[in-house]
């Protein structure tokens, strides 16, 4: 019973392993783009159902996490990125599962089934070697607190608030939020903030951890330019040694030692006498500036 509730089933999440040739994967890294994609899942309104869906929430719920997927294989895909900002819509970042299509899911099995694709899709997410930033206007509850801890920074604004209701629902934060918390802010943290299902407002969430800074404004537009101009500062430069930057915090988080010793090596021989590494030599950069 111990060994099964600490380790999840092997095809529930794909294996970090080290990349094969991490070559490959910086190959269009020319286009030096510094755009951030800003990906919607938002219960109201960031993904919108099929239409096909209305009046059947557990369809349109499942469109929304086939969605949230499809976005996240073309995040895969999107060779030159660097940095991407997750918000919601209409001032909300994301209320979590639909609660009426989660009426019609009320099967254990059908728990374990919307876990695990979430689990998927979170832990593919989080593995993007790119840098993400959610960016939390109004609420982040349930399911959409633990979107934000597939993020590498949370940003809130004045008025927003992270709540991990789970409890209050007579379940626990499954989509791989409780291990990605616990990450975070610690296991004493995280027992308090579960348990308590606490409501974290932008101060207490800056002081335990959660969040990384409050933004000057609640305003959507307004909060959402403060996010890209504090995300700037992390991605400038070029994408290779960006993305192989987060690479190898990624491995250096999830694998063993050696094997994480072994991705920086790999990494490193994709950068070490490439442009820019010979560029930045050719410029004598100095860094007491
Ligand atoms: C399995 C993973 C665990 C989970 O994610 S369980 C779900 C956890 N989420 C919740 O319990 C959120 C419940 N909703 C709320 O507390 C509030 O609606 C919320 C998000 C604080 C927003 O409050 P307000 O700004 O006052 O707006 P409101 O309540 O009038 O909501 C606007 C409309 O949106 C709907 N809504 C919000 N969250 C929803 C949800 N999760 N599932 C289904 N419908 C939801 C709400 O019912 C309302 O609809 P309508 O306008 O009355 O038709």
């Amino acid at each position: 019973m111990a060994e099964r509730a600490l380790v999840p089933p092997s095809e529930s999440v794909p294996r970090l392993t080290r990349p094969p040739s991490p070559a490959a994967d910086v190959g269009a890294s020319a286009a030096l783009s510094e755009k951030q994609s800003p990906l919607l899942p938002s219960q109201q309104g960031g993904v919108q159902p099929d239409h096909q869906n209305e009046g059947n929430p557990a369809t349109s719920q499942g469109v929304m996490m086939l969605q949230l997927l499809e976005r996240v294989i073309e995040l895969e895909n999107w060779k030159e990125g660097k940095g991407l900002i997750v918000c919601g819509a209409k001032n909300t970042f994301c209320s979590g599962s639909d609660l009426n299509a989660v009426k019609g899911l009320g099967t254990s099995q059908d728990g374990v089934e919307l876990c695990m694709f979430m689990q998927n899709t979170l832990t593919r997410f989080m593995r993007l070697p790119l840098i993400s930033v959610a960016l939390i206007q109004g609420r982040a509850m349930g399911g959409g607190a633990e979107l934000t801890t597939a993020c590498n920074f949370r940003l809130m604004t004045p008025s927003s608030e992270i709540r991990f209701v789970h409890k209050e629902m007579g379940i626990i934060p499954s989509w791989g939020g409780t291990a990605r918390l616990t990450e975070i802010i610690g296991s004493r943290q995280t027992l308090k903030v579960l348990s308590g299902a606490l409501k974290l407002d932008p101060t207490v969430a800056l002081k335990i951890g959660i969040a990384d800074e409050i933004l000057q404004s609640s305003d959507e537009d307004q909060s959402l330019q403060e996010a890209q101009r504090w995300l700037q500062q992390f991605i400038s430069g070029p994408p290779e040694v960006i993305r192989a930057l987060k690479t190898v915090v990624s491995s250096g988080k999830e694998l063993a030692l050696e094997e994480a010793l072994e991705t920086e090596r790999d990494v490193l021989s994709t950068l070490w006498g490439g442009p820019a590494n010979l560029q930045a030599i050719a410029k004598q950069i100095k860094f007491n500036k």
